[in-house]
Order: C-alpha cells, then sequence, then structure tokens
C-alpha cells in the first residue's frame, strides 16, 4: 500500500513550513488569494517555497487567477503542483497541463452525488481531484466537511484527496471511513484564522500516517 499522503494548506511563517515538514506532510501549500485569512504575496510565497526541502512538493493554491497574473506567479514560486480551487475550467487546466510541467490539481465542492459524478469533466486535464465541501464563506478553507458516505463505491476517474474540515481529531477516521489516499487540512490546524499551530500539524500528521499503516 502506498504511503499516506498529507497536504498541510495555509503555511504563511518559515516556522509552519519547517513544523508541516518535521511533521512528515509529503505537500505544504501556499494560498495566493487576497481574500483568504492565509494569503501569501507572489513574493513571500517564493521565500517561503526556498525554504521546502526537495522530498516535500510544494502546492501553489489560486482562486479564478487570470492567466498572465497566473504565469507571473508560478514564473515566481515555482511550486511543484497548482492547485484550483475555484470555478476554473477544463480548458484553462488543459492548457496550463500543456503549457507547463507542473502536476496540476481541481478542487471540486461535494454536496450530492451529481456534483461528485461531475467532477469527471476534469479527467483529461487535471492530476489530481480534491474533494472539498461545498458552501461557505470563500471557496475553501472553512472548516466544513462534505458527507464522507458519498465517496463511498464512488468510481473515482483519477487520483484524488480528500480535504474539508479535516483536523486531529478526525483525520484517522477520514481514511479509514472513505481510504483516501491523500488527506488536506488547513483551518483545523489552526489557533486563530491564519495562524497555524505547530502542535495540531504534528497531531495531524501522526494520526493519518498511524491510520494508513493500521489500514495496510
Ligand atoms: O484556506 C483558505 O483560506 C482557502 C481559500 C480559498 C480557497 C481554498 C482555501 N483553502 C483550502 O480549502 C480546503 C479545505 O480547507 P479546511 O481544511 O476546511 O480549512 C483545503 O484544500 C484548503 O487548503
Amino acid at each position: 500500500m502506498p504511503d499516506q499522503l498529507i497536504k498541510i494548506c495555509g503555511l504563511s511563517t518559515g516556522e509552519s513550513i519547517d513544523a508541516a515538514v518535521e511533521a512528515g506532510a509529503t505537500h505544504v501549500g501556499l494560498v495566493h488569494f487576497e481574500k483568504s485569512p492565509r494569503h501569501v504575496s507572489i513574493a513571500d510565497a517564493a521565500k517561503l517555497r526556498a525554504r521546502v526541502p526537495d522530498h516535500v512538493k510544494v502546492v501553489l493554491l489560486t482562486v479564478n487567477m487570470e492567466p498572465k497574473p497566473t504565469a507571473e506567479a508560478l514564473q515566481e514560486i515555482q511550486p511543484d503542483v497548482l492547485q484550483l480551487h475555484g470555478s476554473e475550467k477544463p480548458e484553462w487546466l488543459s492548457l496550463l497541463r500543456e503549457k507547463s510541467n507542473l502536476e496540476i490539481w481541481k478542487a471540486v465542492g461535494v454536496k450530492d452525488r451529481a456534483s461528485l459524478e461531475r467532477a469527471a469533466k476534469f479527467k483529461d486535464c487535471a492530476h489530481r481531484l480534491l474533494y472539498d465541501a461545498a458552501g461557505g464563506a470563500l471557496p475553501g478553507g472553512n472548516g466544513l466537511a462534505l458527507d464522507w458516505r458519498l465517496l463511498l463505491n464512488h468510481r473515482h476517474v483519477l487520483p484524488w484527496g480528500l480535504a474539508g474540515g479535516l483536523g486531529p481529531h478526525n483525520v484517522a477516521d477520514a481514511i479509514r471511513y472513505t481510504g483516501a489516499p491523500l488527506v488536506d487540512a488547513s483551518s483545523g490546524l489552526e489557533s486563530e484564522p491564519g495562524k497555524k499551530d505547530p502542535a495540531k500539524i504534528a497531531a495531524f500528521c501522526k494520526a493519518a500516517k498511524e491510520a494508513r499503516a493500521k489500514a495496510a
């Protein structure tokens, strides 16, 4: 069984990057979206990126960003993965995929079986689908969990990940229940919006790795 993939998202300080790396995260996420309490500027994201060791992948999260600023952000930050967390269209993903070596992840808000099925439209243009809860004040990072029952017996058309409302308290259940190969958490690992808690990051990674080991 492959190792559990763990993404810690919304990191905005060197200390929180170090905490995620130390805890065994496989992916660290940088949010470039001004409405988010986790927003980092392109210059700061590039500095944080430089701190991440090679064995950990850097995910840049954007929301409906226009092509020109996207190109500038990618050039400056050089992420490994681009996570599109808005209403981006398959055509845009295809273009990004054609023009770059990036791994492209598409976040999809899931509220019912139909919304899950509709994600199949990204089959040929995304490398991974990230299921998040639909709704909330922001396009993501709301701490809302989707109904995990929707994922049972779902035929996944792509590699996938589970996001939305995950934290140290429920990540083991999430892995046991859904078999998610990748888990992604942000607001559940904070002491206040935008401020990551290193102890919560460590507890989340430990619980996720132990759950995967038990499932093996
Ligand atoms: O974190 C944010 O502020 C954010 C803003 C806009 C789009 C997505 C955002 N975060 C991502 O949403 C999911 C779920 O987050 P949470 O664990 O429920 O807080 C995750 O991928 C975040 O990185």
